[in-house]
Order: C-alpha cells, then sequence, then structure tokens
C-alpha cells in the first residue's frame, strides 16, 4: 500500500500558523503566500490560527505548545533569519531549525519549517514571493499534506 496526504480534501483540517514579526517585511509576505494557498485549497478561515512571535528563536517553543494542545493538524512555522550584519546568525539560524524539528517530533503534530535562512534583505524578498517564489506557500502545501496524511492513515 502507499499512504500518501490528499491536498484535494481539506475539510475539517484545522492549522497554526506561528510567524515571527523579526524581519517582517519578509515574513509578512510569506504569511500572505501561506494564507493564498489555504484559501486556495478551500481551509476555513475560522480553520486557520495566526500566532505572532517575536522572532524566529521563539518559533519552536509556542509550535510545541500549540502541538500538544491536540488543536491543529499541522502547525507551519514561518520566519525570515537573515545573516546580513548580525554577529547571532548561526546561532539563531541552527536553533530555529532544531526547535521546530523537536516541536513536531515532541508533540506528534506535523510542523513545517517555513524559515528562511539567508545571506541578505534580497535573497529573503526574492523568495517571499519575489522571483524566486514563495516559501510560505509552498510550505501551506507541505501543510496540507502532512496534515491530510495524519489525519486520513497515520
Ligand atoms: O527571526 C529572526 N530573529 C533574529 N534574532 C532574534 C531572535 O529570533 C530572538 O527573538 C532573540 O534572540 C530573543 O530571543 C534574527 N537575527 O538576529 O539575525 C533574524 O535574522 N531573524
Amino acid at each position: 500500500r502507499h499512504l500518501v496526504g490528499s491536498v484535494t480534501k481539506t475539510q475539517g483540517l484545522r492549522f497554526a500558523v506561528v510567524v515571527a514579526r523579526f524581519n517582517e517585511i519578509v515574513t509578512r509576505q510569506l504569511l500572505e503566500g501561506a494564507l493564498d494557498t489555504f484559501r486556495k485549497y478551500s481551509v476555513n478561515e475560522e480553520d486557520i490560527d495566526v500566532v505572532w512571535v517575536p522572532g524566529s528563536f521563539e518559533i519552536g517553543i509556542v509550535a510545541e505548545r500549540l502541538g500538544k494542545s491536540r488543536n491543529y493538524h499541522a502547525i507551519l512555522c514561518i520566519g525570515a533569519v537573515i545573516r546580513g550584519d548580525t554577529t547571532h546568525y548561526d546561532a539563531v539560524a541552527n536553533s530555529v531549525a532544531s526547535g521546530v524539528l523537536s516541536a513536531g517530533l515532541n508533540s506528534g503534530v506535523p510542523c513545517i519549517f517555513g524559515v528562511l535562512t539567508c545571506e541578505d534583505m534580497d535573497q529573503a524578498l526574492n523568495r517571499a514571493g519575489g522571483k524566486s517564489g514563495n516559501k510560505g506557500a509552498e510550505c501551506a502545501l507541505t501543510a496540507i499534506e502532512m496534515a491530510s496524511l495524519f489525519d486520513h492513515h497515520l
């Protein structure tokens, strides 16, 4: 048997989106891309909760708490870690990735990694609705597939 999530059967699926305010000109566009995709795939507005956190470092603990609430089928994590001239880029980038992974493993609810890690603002904006597409939209599709896989098969 091949167990696969469907992206067409979204009825009843509930999502949380954890989004970082840091680099908001990027993360707001990632969020819009995600919400547009949820709408396009007929996810009801009232089945989506958006939770804002100060920075990407804070995403993991909030995602785990939302997962443990058992209120959501998947949690989409959105942020933008940009090296630019910050010194603790590596510390933040590495901790954010492991934070999102742990949140999923610890809560048992799929936590989707929609955090950009870029060298500069241009790269980030290109991936948030620019010429490289919108990572927020891509990750919303991943969230739907994983939510459906877990809800129907796992
Ligand atoms: O989301 C980000 N947070 C950043 N730092 C803040 C961090 O996420 C925490 O909010 C902060 O360290 C307090 O815990 C960033 N940089 O510093 O470069 C960044 O690029 N992106």
